[in-house]
């Protein structure tokens, strides 16, 4: 029989990557998981293997890149969950974490309105040519000139995907006069004025400023590329602050120097420096009409103590309770305090007959069922028993180990309560 080897939270190892919010260790702490290690930046693949070695959770942000090969190998083999300390969850090769039985965690709020206050930033700053004149004047250059400066009030602002930065876009932009459009595969409501538009031609075609607010897919891979530019109005503006590989860059570049985009702002580049230390290269450095900021959209105290706070309370809950809620590649189970229990977890391929093989070897024994879940998506089942505490650890440990033979399973485990109801102990 397996018992398992046995955790108290304390003894949960968990890192965290990338300059997670301090607020996230404390959180962490107040629950009892003291075995943090927070690192200050990206590390590279030999660091993050060492650093996965052992480690039951992870926290990581938009520049580690959790592959295929780093989720299969030796390295991460009791990793449980991962927490992704942003919104973009593309850095994760989600559905083998799923298949390895891995949750992966974001925080799909916590720094939208960052992102959508930098955009508009953005946009009075590139439509009153600020930065250049800034970096003139700290040349001790004069550049007092109304040449090529607009107001912001009045104009079109187009925002490719509505989704909550988007939509944030939306009424700020209003709010200071502009007129909204939006395009969007999904038909979303508008907030305001704002005018959903049936296809992206038009919008680039009517837009003075477009601002791309689209997730990384193979969809939105490249999506606004040279043809698309030259749909957009002679003299008009381009923000990316989604994903880098949703620009070419080059086309991009390229419209900058003929002058047919007055200015440009970019956060987000297809290929960024994995730390502070090294070197950024881009084919936009050196066009003074495009602002580069280097992925800070989301960079702001606020929204990474949110996000600090959001994702550490979601890796606490899939520890101590088996939740799945807010997994972006994981059915989602509600779970709570359960006194007395003993709660397995059987994550398992979504095929037929696992379920039937699951409920004879719970039905082989006579135990008491105190509750369980089910939640399926099309690849992954996760199934929760709470067994009554009565029945013993031992016995359990039996019925887990059958549960473990049942072909389809990618992973169980076993969390016992105490009296409170918290599962303090992982096996
Ligand atoms: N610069 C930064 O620091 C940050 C960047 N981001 C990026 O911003 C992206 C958007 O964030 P949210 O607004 O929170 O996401 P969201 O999921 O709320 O909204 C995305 C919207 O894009 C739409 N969409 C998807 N594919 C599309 C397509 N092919 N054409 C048109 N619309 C499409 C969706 O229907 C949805 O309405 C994130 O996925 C992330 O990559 C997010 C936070 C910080
Ligand atoms: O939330 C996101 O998707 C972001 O792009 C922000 O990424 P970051 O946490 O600043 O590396």
């Amino acid at each position: 029989m397996t018992q398992g080897t046995v955790f108290n939270k304390e003894e949960i190892k968990i890192v965290l990557f990338e300059g997670i919010s301090q607020a996230a260790v404390e959180v962490f702490g107040q629950a009892g998981y003291t075995n943090v290690e927070l690192l200050p930046k990206a590390v590279d693949r030999e660091t993050l293997l060492a650093k996965l070695s052992g480690a039951h959770m992870i926290g990581i942000r938009s520049r580690t890149q959790l592959k295929q090969e780093i989720l299969e190998h030796e390295a991460a083999s009791r990793l449980m969950a991962v927490g992704c300390f942003c919104i973009g969850t593309n850095q994760v090769n989600l559905p083998v974490a799923a298949t390895r039985g891995v949750p992966v965690f974001n925080a799909p709020h916590s720094n939208t309105r960052s992102v959508a206050e930098l955009v508009i930033g953005h946009t009075i700053m590139m439509m009153r040519k600020v930065f250049p004149n800034s970096m003139a004047a700290h040349r001790k250059q004069w550049n007092k000139s109304a040449a090529g400066c607009y107001e912001v009030r009045g104009k079109t602002i187009g925002i490719i995907g509505y989704g909550h930065i988007g939509s944030q876009v939306s009424v700020l932009a209003e709010a200071m006069g502009m007129k909204v459009i939006y395009y969007d595969v999904l038909t979303k409501l508008p907030l305001g004025n704002a005018t959903q538009v049936t296809s992206m031609q038009e919008l680039l075609k009517t837009a003075d400023v477009v601002s791309l607010h689209v997730p990384a897919t193979p969809e939105t891979k490249e999506m606004m590329g040279a043809e698309e530019i030259a749909l957009m109005r002679e003299g008009s503006y381009l923000i990316n602050a989604s994903r880098g590989n949703v620009v070419v860059v080059d086309a991009l570049a390229e419209a900058i120097r003929s002058e047919k985009l007055l200015g440009a702002a970019v956060d987000v580049f297809p290929k960024e420096p994995a730390s502070n230390t090294e070197a950024f290269e881009s084919p936009l450095v050196g066009l003074e009409s495009v602002i580069l900021t280097p992925h800070i959209g989301g960079s702001t105290q606020e929204a990474q103590r949110n996000i600090g706070r959001e994702v550490a309370g979601k890796l606490i809950n899939y520890c101590t309770h088996g939740s799945t809620i807010g997994a972006v590649n994981f059915p989602g189970v509600n779970l709570t305090h359960s006194p007395n229990t003993i709660r397995l977890l059987h994550i398992h391929h979504n095929r037929p007959g696992v379920l039937q093989k699951i409920n004879d070897v719970v039905g082989d024994h006579a135990i008491n069922v105190l509750g369980q879940y089910l939640r399926t998506t099309e690849d992954i089942g996760f199934v929760v028993l709470d067994i009554d505490a009565a029945h013993g650890r031992e016995k359990v440990s039996v019925i887990r180990d059958q549960l473990s033979e049942v072909p389809g399973t990618i992973r169980t485990r076993k969390l016992v309560s105490d009296e409170e109801g918290d599962h303090t102990i992982l096996e």
